[in-house]
């Protein structure tokens, strides 16, 4: 089996992309409004400032999270004692951003964020009755003016050959959030993992975009959309010279959003980070 790529200028694309949604935990589009040629400024930006040291100028602060995650400290995969092979930046409006980075960063921020209110308006309006009558709230309201939408920008360096026994660019995982929208990357590596167990590639062609489903919209929907277990591999031959940036962005309700009985979005992400050890 194969993720099937929608164009989301079709007509059918809303349906189409909430079925592979719900099959698999992730949707690819084409011919989608993000502006490519910010996509690759960014990642080309971004690349020169992982390259240079000023970076340890943005340590991130334990308390807001916002700023550099170093590859000494980045994370360990929910389940895995091996650390992710990665080092990150994560962004918010309100957090530290260095200014030459600035302007497109938050650009990108602000339409990626508008286009996800728009598909999660399509997984509302191609959720069965029984479905969306667990949602609180619509879904795109859930994220309206949200403070706590995370963009991550993830550099995975070449690998150096003395990398930990067993480390890989990003260990099986499944998202947090109410859902990951992200670019392909600049190189290949993501996979998704199907029913079955198998792994498959997400199609990684440049100027794809990429959504999969978080646990929070899994508790929402009491387990209509799966998140999915994802990874990233690690490179082989030429391409281990090479790196990879990515940029996902974490689509996370207001605080006081009622996903279940059991949760809010604050309760259910403290429960998680918790969990994780990194509060
Ligand atoms: O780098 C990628 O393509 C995916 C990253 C990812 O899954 C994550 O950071 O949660
Ligand atoms: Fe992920």
């Amino acid at each position: 089996m194969t993720l099937e790529t929608i164009d989301y200028r079709a007509n059918d694309a809303a349906s189409k992309f909430v079925t592979s949604l719900r099959e698999t935990g992730f949707g690819v589009l084409s011919n989608h409004p993000i502006n490519q040629q910010l996509v690759e400024d960014i990642y080309r930006e971004w690349q020169a400032f992982f390259n240079s040291e000023e970076k340890r100028n943005y340590l991130f602060k334990p308390e807001t999270q916002d700023g550099f995650f170093p590859a000494e400290i980045s994370e360990t995969a929910k389940g895995h004692s091996v650390k992710d092979i990665k080092e990150y930046f994560h962004v918010y409006p309100w957090g530290r951003i260095p200014d030459s980075l600035r302007d497109n960063i938050l650009t990108y921020y602000e339409a990626a964020n508008r286009l996800a209110a728009e598909l999660l308006d399509w997984v509302e309006q191609h959720s069965p009755a029984e479905v969306k009558q667990h949602f609180s709230i619509a879904l795109p309201k859930m994220i309206e003016n949200s403070q706590k939408t995370l963009l991550r920008v993830l550099h995975y360096p070449p690998m150096s050959g003395d990398e930990e026994m067993g480390a890989i660019r990003a260990a099986a995982h499944e998202d947090i959030n109410l859902l990951t929208v992200l670019p392909a990357a600049n190189e290949p590596g993501l996979q998704v993992q199907l029913k079955d167990g198998t792994w498959i590639d997400v199609p990684s062609d440049f100027g794809n975009l990429i959504i999969n489903i978080g646990d929070m919209l899994q508790e929402a929907s009491n387990g209509y959309f799966p998140s999915t277990s994802h990874r990233v591999i690690n490179p082989e031959g030429l391409d281990k010279g090479k790196s990879r940036i990515s940029l996902p962005l974490f689509l996370h309700p207001n605080p006081q959003v009622k996903l279940s009985d059991k949760y809010t979005a604050d309760s259910y992400l403290m429960e998680r980070l918790r969990e994780l050890g990194v509060i």
